[in-house]
């Protein structure tokens, strides 16, 4: 099942003023529109990424490795509107699920995106949407005057992103006349039922100018890293291929093994787990159980990385040592990095693959076997007191 992220940018942040549009402003050392892509890029559930945009921005906007651009319209609804037809131009291609968020909200964190994304996954609706709910009185005012209260029950402030079913949301903007507050009011307006799941006071929207400065502490963090260290071992079978790090190398013998036996992944994901302190494969996926006997390994590693995830870890980078003397790993290093990015989220450049003999000594060098060792940087933002 397919999902999208759709990052609304076309707005011009007349209240936040500034130079530019506040997407484009430094924050913390970077752009607003960068913190917000990065929340995103580091979900590997997500498939896709359309970031919509100003037709006066998008000439100078050079998105980043797997983030497609498309021009948005002059509300929000009609920028939400352009990204849904962008994404529904290849029918084929057609997400099942689409998160729609606000640039603005730039403190978003990946173990909420995730949240959502799972109560979509469960949810008995067609829309779920993040909400805090109100806690402070509410009045109605004139001027500087109160001319009466509000009753607060039931009220909450809503966040993004939202998540839909795609098919259902596309068809609810098509049929929407004009402008909306947001996203689920579109889907009310079909007589889509949606539900409500957690927000996060964090996830501010940067409207007005003190907004900067209440998201430059949140994101002005210091980090909590982790590192971790995997080994793991398998010994050589029949067979015509090794699977090696997602990829199936060619050798005149196989890996033996429960699973797959792909002797890499499980040492990265041994390293993820551990880095957490929170065991390893084994305790995760007992070799005793049947269902796990012939598993292809990027099971237990992405169970590795949304546990990460979903405990508010990034992963940073990854380093990855293959001890044999055959076959040759150098030849096959890329396409490792690469499977391993499709697995994990980590940019390539971020995975490091290589391999060593052991001078054909022990059982490396007896060409008994082959062994891996992975090193892992988890870190995780923290907000500093106050
Ligand atoms: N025509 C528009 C208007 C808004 N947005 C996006 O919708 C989100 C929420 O809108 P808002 O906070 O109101 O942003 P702006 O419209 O940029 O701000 P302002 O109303 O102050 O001009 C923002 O991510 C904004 O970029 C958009 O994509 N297209
Ligand atoms: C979509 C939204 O962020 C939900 O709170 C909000 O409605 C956007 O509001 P704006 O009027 O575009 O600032």
């Amino acid at each position: 099942m397919t999902t999208a992220a759709l990052i609304v940018a076309a707005g011009r942040g007349t209240r936040a003023g500034g130079d530019t549009p506040k997407q484009w402003q430094p924050l913390v050392g970077r752009r607003v529109i960068d913190w917000t892509l990065d929340a995103f890029l580091v979900v590997p559930e997500i498939d896709r990424i359309v970031v919509v945009l100003h037709p006066d921005d998008a000439a100078h906007f050079a998105p980043p490795p797997r983030v497609e651009v498309t021009i948005g319209g002059a509300t929000r609804t009609a920028s939400v509107r352009g990204g849904l037809e962008y994404l529904a131009q290849c029918p084929d291609s057609a997400p099942a699920h689409v998160l729609i968020h606000d640039v603005a909200r730039c403190c978003i964190k990946p173990s909420h995106v995730v949240s959502i994304l799972r109560a979509l996954e469960g949810a008995d609706t067609p829309a779920v949407a993040p909400a805090v709910a109100v806690t402070d009185a509410l009045w109605v005012g004139a001027a500087d005057r109160v001319s009466g209260a509000q009753d607060r029950s039931g009220l909450f402030r809503a966040q993004t992103p939202q998540g839909f079913d795609f098919a259902a949301i596309l068809a609810a903007h098509r049929a929407h006349p004009g402008a909306a507050a947001d996203d689920v009011e579109v889907a009310r307006a079909a007589g889509l039922g949606v539900t409500i799941v957690e927000g996060d006071d964090d996830n501010l929207k940067i409207t007005y100018p003190a907004d900067f400065a209440r998201a430059g502490r949140i994101l002005g963090h210091h980090m909590d890293t982790r590192i971790g260290f995997g080994f793991d071992v398998h010994r050589f079978g029949p067979g015509n291929h090794c699977m090696l790090c997602g990829v199936a190398v060619p050798h005149n013998r196989g890996l033996q093994g429960h699973s797959d036996a792909d002797v890499g992944m499980h040492a990265l994901t041994d390293a993820i787990y551990g880095a957490m302190a929170m065991g390893d494969i084994g305790r995760h996926f007992p070799p005793t159980d049947p269902q796990w006997k012939g598993a292809r390994s990027h099971v237990f590693l992405r169970h590795a990385v949304n546990l990460a995830l979903t405990n508010a870890f990034t992963i940073n980078n990854v380093d990855i040592t293959l001890i044999c003397e055959h076959p040759k790993i150098t030849p096959h290093a890329p396409a490792m990095q690469s499977a391993l990015s499709a697995v994990t989220g980590v940019a390539p450049n971020r995975i490091s693959v290589k391999a060593t003999t052991s001078e054909r000594l022990g059982f490396t060098g007896r060409e008994e076997g082959i062994a891996a060792q992975a090193v892992v940087l988890l870190v995780k933002k923290c907000t500093l007191p106050g």
